[in-house]
């Protein structure tokens, strides 16, 4: 332990700025990449009234400050009940620092907590873990009980209940098995195979939206939207992915169906931006 502590507090403060920093820029590459399905990216605003890339990136900078906090706060900590009590306060500040921001508008709260609970875990390995480390130690934080979480029924619990299907808390107490078994292998299979980053990424979100139970999309659309998106996202893939002509042809196809159903996946972007972050971060 001593050896661990040993580490120089400004070298702590320098490598919790790092992480920090690579959050907000997952974020904002998240939200620039385009063309995204109903999703707000650089060409407008998708299936939302009340976003704009602007805001989104307004957004995503106002949490930089909570993305440090909570790296500083979780360095090299044991995932026990304080830790997770703090950061389940530093998350809620993030989310009412994000209203500031934004006037009220949710943009990124399932962001805050999948990003959040990453860039913890990346500290508690002191920076530099695989994915199975940070994810693993993600999901024990996320497993732990939060004693002072608001009683109020959010929007995403009601989808949980009403549809019987896993949200965003139990993608994370899973140790985020779109993230880990889905987005980063298929990010890595398209750069090998020749598509550029845009591409390898558009791929990635793909394959999170072939099987995510998005709560965004089931509360806009209901099950019939969700499995649209499932079987669209899946024809994607299967027709060679975003660097080929019919592979952007189908992603086409699958914007149309989800503008006409007004759906957006909210919770699949949110895990392409934890995606692009681990991707950076992971040793
Ligand atoms: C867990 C959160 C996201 C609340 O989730 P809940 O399902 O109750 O509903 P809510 O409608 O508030 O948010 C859901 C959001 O998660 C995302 N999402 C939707 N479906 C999924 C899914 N299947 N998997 C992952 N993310 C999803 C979307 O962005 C959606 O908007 C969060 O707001 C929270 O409770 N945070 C507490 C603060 C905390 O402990 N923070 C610690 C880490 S910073
Ligand atoms: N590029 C993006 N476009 C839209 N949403 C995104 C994007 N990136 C991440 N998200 C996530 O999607 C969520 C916003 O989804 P949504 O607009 O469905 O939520 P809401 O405001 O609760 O619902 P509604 O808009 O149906 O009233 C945010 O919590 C955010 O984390």
């Amino acid at each position: 332990m001593k050896a661990l502590t040993a580490v120089p507090a400004y070298d702590v403060e320098a490598r919790a700025d790092r992480l920090s920093a690579l959050a907000v820029r997952a974020l904002i590459e998240e939200a620039r990449l385009s063309p995204k399905p109903g999703l707000v990216d650089s060409r407008g605003a998708g299936a939302h009234r009340d976003l704009s890339l602007d805001l989104m990136e307004r957004s995503a900078l106002s949490l930089q400050p909570t993305f440090y906090r909570l790296a500083l706060h979780s360095w090299l900590r044991p995932a026990d009940g304080a830790l997770r009590q703090e950061i389940g306060r530093l998350g809620r500040e993030g989310e009412q620092q994000m209203m500031a921001a934004t006037d009220g508008v949710n943009t990124h709260r399932g962001a805050i907590w999948a990003l959040g609970l990453l860039v913890s875990a990346s500290a508690m390995l002191g920076g530099r873990g695989s994915v199975a480390f940070i994810a693993a130690a993600a999901a024990q934080l996320a497993s732990l009980p939060d004693p002072f979480s608001p009683k109020n029924f959010s929007k995403g619990q009601r989808a949980v209940q009403r549809y019987r299907v896993p949200g965003a808390r139990d993608e994370a107490v899973e140790g985020f098995p779109h993230v880990v078994g889905r987005a980063l292998p298929q990010l890595h299979r398209s750069r090998r195979q020749g598509a550029d980053e845009s591409q390898a990424r558009l791929d990635a979100l793909m394959a999170i939206m072939c099987t995510l139970t998005d709560t965004c999309v089931l509360n806009r659309g209901g099950m019939p939207a969700l499995n649209a998106m499932h079987r669209g996202a899946l024809a994607v893939l299967a027709a060679g992915g975003a660097a080929t002509p019919a592979g952007r042809d189908a992603l086409a196809e699958l914007e149309r169906r989800m503008l006409q159903d007004n759906a957006s996946p909210g919770g699949a972007a949110d895990l392409l931006a934890a995606t692009i972050f681990l991707d950076w971060v992971s040793a």
